[in-house]
């Protein structure tokens, strides 16, 4: 699905990743983890194009387009090629209600359809009991549960989560990794997804990958998280 390749990222002088080799798999949930300031959310913005990166690929298939290089793509066509971006802090408008704020989302589709499609509402019967109040009025929990649907409208084939647990009530941290699930076993979607909960990554995710300074040290089945790898590298 993505292959990220020797992936390079500076911030100036700041060398942030280092030669970064990583798979994400189709039809997987990719939990990446990792201690504070390791470069979890800069790996998932130069994904989407949101930090530049200095050298390195990024080969994308969606299944339908064969394979494409995202390093030479805007960020708008990112999101054309089915490409859905939960960022971190949420970013929804606080004053457009919860429908204008899924609607924003739609531009991003490659077939001009102008409709939410029912599926967002199916997931999270909340958007649609809400759909006319204001961003703003939700509770954070909502309001992540809003950042997701409107990644979801474009109906994308690769779904980016950062860190959709943070700050966020158990029960609902729950029903967002459920209805990821339910996106990965019913609709085929593939998740690569930062979270530092590790009872989340077991629950939910597939495979883990740790990164330490700006490179994975290590990856493997989530079975495979052992306390040995959390105590080296999770641990603070
Ligand atoms: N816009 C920026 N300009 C300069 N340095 C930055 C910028 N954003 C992040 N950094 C630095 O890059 C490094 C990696 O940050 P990043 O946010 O990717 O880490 P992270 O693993 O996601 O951390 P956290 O778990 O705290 O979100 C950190 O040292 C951070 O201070």
């Amino acid at each position: 699905m993505l292959a990220i390749e020797k992936l390079n990222q500076f911030y100036g002088e700041s060398h942030t990743l280092w030669d970064l080799d990583l798979e994400v798999p189709v039809g997987q949930c990719t939990c990446v983890m990792g201690r504070n300031g390791v470069g979890k959310t800069t790996l998932l913005k130069a994904v989407m194009g949101e930090v530049a990166v200095k050298s390195g690929a990024l080969r994308y298939s969606n299944g339908d387009t064969g394979e494409v290089e995202l390093t030479q793509k805007a960020v708008e066509e990112r999101s054309r090629l089915g490409i859905g971006y939960v960022p971190q802090g949420r970013q929804i408008f606080p004053l457009l209600t919860v429908e204008d704020n899924l609607r924003t989302g739609l531009g991003a589709r490659q077939d001009g359809v102008k409709k939410i499609p029912e599926r967002v509402y199916e997931l999270f019967p909340v958007l649609k009991e809400m759909k006319n109040r204001r961003g703003g009025d939700l509770s954070g929990g909502q309001q992540q549960q809003l950042a997701i649907g409107r990644a979801l409208v474009i109906e994308p084939k690769l779904l980016i989560l950062d860190e959709p647990g943070e700050g966020i009530q158990p029960n609902i941290v729950s029903q967002i990794g459920q209805v990821i699930r339910q996106l990965i076993n019913e609709d085929g979607l593939t998740v690569l997804l930062v979270e530092q909960k590790l009872p989340f990554a077991r629950k939910y995710a597939d495979r883990f990958v740790i990164m330490d300074r700006g490179r994975p040290v290590a990856n493997g089945d989530i079975g495979e998280l052992s306390d040995e790898l959390i105590q080296q590298h999770l641990t603070v």
